[in-house]
């Protein structure tokens, strides 16, 4: 870790948090509660990621912004709490994580999270494993989250995954997702029925959600107004989720304000249809890259 551009504190409600810093000037806070990416911020400290006015900021109740982590469990696919419980745990840092492979720790600042599992937890997903999430933010501002699962069972077992991400937006009508023309996608809108995208970019303009299978490893979010464009690049993660709640869902959420759907998007790199299966002692490792950059539209 390199400590000079990493600084622990704690937020409005005593919640450890770790603040880091590039030497560019862009920045990331991550919350232990939840194991969560709380903001990013680039080089002329613009706020990347969504958070709702409304979302409740105290433990046990997830954040309604950032990048909650999903696991393991995504949405109702199974018995647990909606997305799984990892985003509502205290996470520790971790202070001495095994070594990664191929990881360029020269150019980046970093912090290395980890959740295991509970006596309480085993209750109700009685399996040992280990969560290890590193945050990086590179010299020019992108942000990275590798995470890494491993089985310490005597028995295989199978988990869903997704980095909820929250992006900012300026106007959910002037946004185009591009990366996801021709994929099959599951609808949660009609029963998780399997469509194919049709359109050549996905625009909005009424209520989405849904899981696109096996996308391509880039994915590109274009905000016109804003004139920039967020990329997601992704590894071990092969499914993409968009969700934008529009007015009528926003209005039943209660951590979320009426008129906010129209400032946020979320893109989340994910495994969900073909969940991820360790054997004894296996690790799965899975990575994705933000990086925003001004876009020629
Ligand atoms: O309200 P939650 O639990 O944070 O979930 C928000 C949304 O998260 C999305 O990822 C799901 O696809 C939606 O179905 C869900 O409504």
């Amino acid at each position: 870790m390199e400590h000079s551009a990493v600084e622990i504190t704690k937020d409005e409600n005593g919640i450890p948090q770790v603040i880091l810093r590039s030497p560019r000037g862009a920045s990331a806070r991550v919350s232990l509660h939840g194991g969560q990416v709380r903001s990013w911020k680039n080089e002329r400290n613009e706020e990347l990621l969504f958070t709702s006015n409304k979302s409740k900021l105290k433990p046990p109740a997830a954040v309604r912004g950032g990048i909650p982590t999903c696991f393991p469990q995504f949405g109702n696919r199974g018995t647990l709490e909606q997305h799984g419980f990892a985003r509502n745990r205290m996470w520790a840092v971790d202070e001495n994580p095994p070594p990664f492979q191929s990881v360029d720790s020269n150019s980046t600042t970093f912090i290395d999270l980890l959740l295991t599992s509970s006596d309480d937890d085993l209750k109700i997903w009685p399996h040992s494993y280990e969560l290890r999430l590193r945050v990086i933010l590179s010299v020019d501002g992108h942000l990275s989250l590798i995470s890494r699962v491993r089985n310490f069972n005597c028995k295989p077992f199978s988990f869903a995954f997704a980095h909820h991400t929250y992006f900012a937006v300026s106007d959910i009508s002037e946004v185009r997702v591009e990366g996801l023309e021709t994929l099959d996608y599951l609808d949660n809108l009609c029963n998780r029925e399997r469509f194919t995208e049709q359109g050549d970019a996905l625009t909005f303009e009424s209520e989405v959600d849904r899981v696109y299978l096996s996308s391509s490893d880039a994915v590109a979010i274009f905000d016109h107004e804003k004139k920039r464009t967020f990329v997601i690049r992704k590894e071990g993660l092969p499914d993409i989720v968009v969700w934008n709640p529009w007015d009528k869902k926003s209005r039943a959420i209660v951590d979320f304000g009426d008129d906010e759907y129209k400032h946020m998007l979320c893109v989340d790199a994910a495994a969900i249809e073909k969940p991820i299966t360790l054997k004894p002692g296996e690790e799965w490792t899975g990575r994705v890259e933000l990086s925003v950059t001004a876009s020629i539209q």
